[in-house]
Order: C-alpha cells, then sequence, then structure tokens
C-alpha cells in the first residue's frame, strides 16, 4: 500500500461552496433526483476526494461545480463568483478561465501534438500572443517536457492524462475539478497522477476535486465527502485514517461492500 504524508491545510478563504443543491433530472414522464439539498465548501488550496457508489450524484456534483449543469434549486459559487447570476455565455467565459477539467478518458484531440492539446485553451480563447515558456515550466513539472511534440496516440495512458492535467492548468485555473481522472490506468500509473496531484496542492497551493471509486486514490486528498443517494453522507479528513487501507476500511463501512466489478 503507497504511503502518503501527512498534511495540514489552512482553510482560511472558501473556493467553492454548495448551498442547498438539488438536480432533476427529466425524461419523458420520468424524473431522476440526482442531488438533493446538498451543501458543502471546498477551502482554497484544499485537496478534495469525492466518494460514492455508482449513481450517488458524484459526477453531476462535479458538474454543478464545474458550471457545466446548473441546478435545479440552490447555487454554486466559485472563486467568490455566484454561476447562477451569470447568462450561459458568462457562464462558459468563466469556466475557461476559473475551471480546469480532467476526465477519465483523457478527451484530448487526436490529430493534434501534445503542445497543441494543452494550448487548445487558450486558443479556444481566442488568445494570440502566447507565451510558450509558461507552458515549457508546466510541462517540467508534470513530467512531459520531452513529450510535447507526440501526438496522443504515441503517448502511454499516464503520459496522456498529464497532458489533460497541463491543459486544464494552463490558463492558471483557480480549481482543478477530475472525474475518476485513474479509472482508465493501472494502478501503478494511477498513484503517480494522485501523487502529482498532490504536488500540485502541496507546492502550487491549487484547489482540487476528485471523484473516485477508489480509497487508494481518495487517500491523497486532505478531506472525503462521501455522496449516497444524492445526499451528503458523511465527510472526513483522510488524516483522521492512517493510511489507504484504513480510509478504505472506514468508507466501507459508511457505504456497504465494495461493488461487484462489471464483467
Ligand atoms: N443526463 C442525465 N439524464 C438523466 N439521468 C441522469 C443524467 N445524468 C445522471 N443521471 C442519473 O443521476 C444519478 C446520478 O448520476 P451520476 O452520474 O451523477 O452518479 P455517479 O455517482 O457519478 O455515478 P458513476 O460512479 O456510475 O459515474 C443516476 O441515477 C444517473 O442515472
Amino acid at each position: 500500500m503507497t504511503e502518503f504524508p501527512q498534511r495540514t491545510t489552512s482553510k482560511q478563504r472558501t473556493m467553492a461552496a454548495v448551498n442547498h443543491v438539488s438536480k432533476v433530472y427529466r425524461q419523458g414522464d420520468r424524473s431522476v433526483a440526482a442531488l438533493l439539498d446538498v451543501c458543502l465548501t471546498i477551502a482554497d488550496g484544499e485537496f478534495v476526494a469525492v466518494m460514492g457508489a455508482s449513481g450517488s450524484g458524484k459526477s453531476t456534483l462535479m458538474h454543478l461545480m464545474a458550471g457545466l449543469t446548473r441546478p435545479t434549486n440552490g447555487d454554486v459559487t466559485i472563486d467568490g463568483q455566484k454561476l447562477e447570476s451569470l447568462s450561459d455565455r458568462k457562464l462558459t467565459h468563466f469556466r475557461r478561465q476559473h475551471v480546469g477539467l480532467v476526465f477519465q478518458a483523457f478527451n484530448l484531440i487526436p490529430s493534434l501534438t501534445a503542445r497543441d492539446n494543452i494550448l487548445f485553451p487558450l486558443f479556444a480563447a481566442g488568445q494570440k500572443n502566447i507565451d510558450e515558456s509558461e507552458l515549457d515550466d508546466l510541462a517540467d513539472r508534470l513530467g512531459i517536457r520531452d513529450r510535447l511534440t507526440h501526438r496522443p496516440d504515441s503517448l502511454s495512458g499516464g503520459e496522456q492524462q498529464r497532458v489533460a492535467i497541463a491543459r486544464a492548468l494552463i490558463t492558471n485555473p483557480a480549481v482543478m475539478f477530475a472525474d475518476e481522472p485513474t479509472g482508465s490506468l493501472d494502478s501503478v500509473t494511477g498513484q503517480s497522477i494522485c501523487e502529482l496531484s498532490r504536488r500540485l496542492c502541496d507546492n502550487e497551493k491549487r484547489t482540487i476535486v476528485i471523484v473516485t471509486h477508489e480509497p487508494s486514490v481518495a487517500a491523497w486528498a486532505d478531506r472525503v465527502i462521501v455522496l449516497k443517494d444524492g445526499k451528503v453522507l458523511n465527510e472526513f479528513a483522510t488524516a483522521d485514517h492512517g493510511d489507504a487501507q484504513s480510509l478504505a476500511t472506514h468508507y466501507h463501512r459508511l457505504v456497504g461492500p465494495r461493488e461487484p466489478a462489471i464483467a
């Protein structure tokens, strides 16, 4: 089991606030309540893992916090900006500048090199004068400087995810949201992505929110928020659970035994 460092955080400023948020999806006559009256806050510089069984509402919560979708009730504030008060156009603009997104499937553009994938958010925002020394510096810190001229199909899964993280960080966002970022990776590579996220938080004071099923991933965070049936079931500090194994035991005590793997 990988050791992870004990940490303390200074939680002076709120980076994300979710205030009595509910989300109901409507499909014809049917409606699904994905989140019900959820309240939580995430501090500036905090690394938080959101856990819960399949269908508990983790991705919905992340999408709401990232401004990818809007709540049915309640409101979300990111970096001091209440998202509900923004028009769709302003919300898109805000998201591009303040939020970094990382997904399980990397979502890189196959025809572009790693360098152009990373710079894509700047191109999309119409930025013309790009200081590439910043990109080189970021790529150095993420361990992909020598991979920048490669296209995604000639990169390993771990390298692709590092490129995706660099793309998420190139705009220097206030917060990075990652939905199952290790879900497509083997466990060793997955742990290296967790270690990288930890370093980004410790060394660069990034605020990071990771959605995960895996206690070994959540163990790298400062705090775990557990969802069940669209509600916050529990929150706890990882420091209270020593190592990934005892965190796993605590988590499964809360939500029940491990879900069977899909054949
Ligand atoms: N676009 C949608 N339309 C209708 N129902 C949806 C939609 N997205 C999610 N849901 C439903 O909302 C509930 C929560 O889904 P969500 O994807 O947030 O859960 P999750 O915890 O991320 O699940 P998983 O771990 O399987 O990804 C589920 O019942 C899901 O079927």
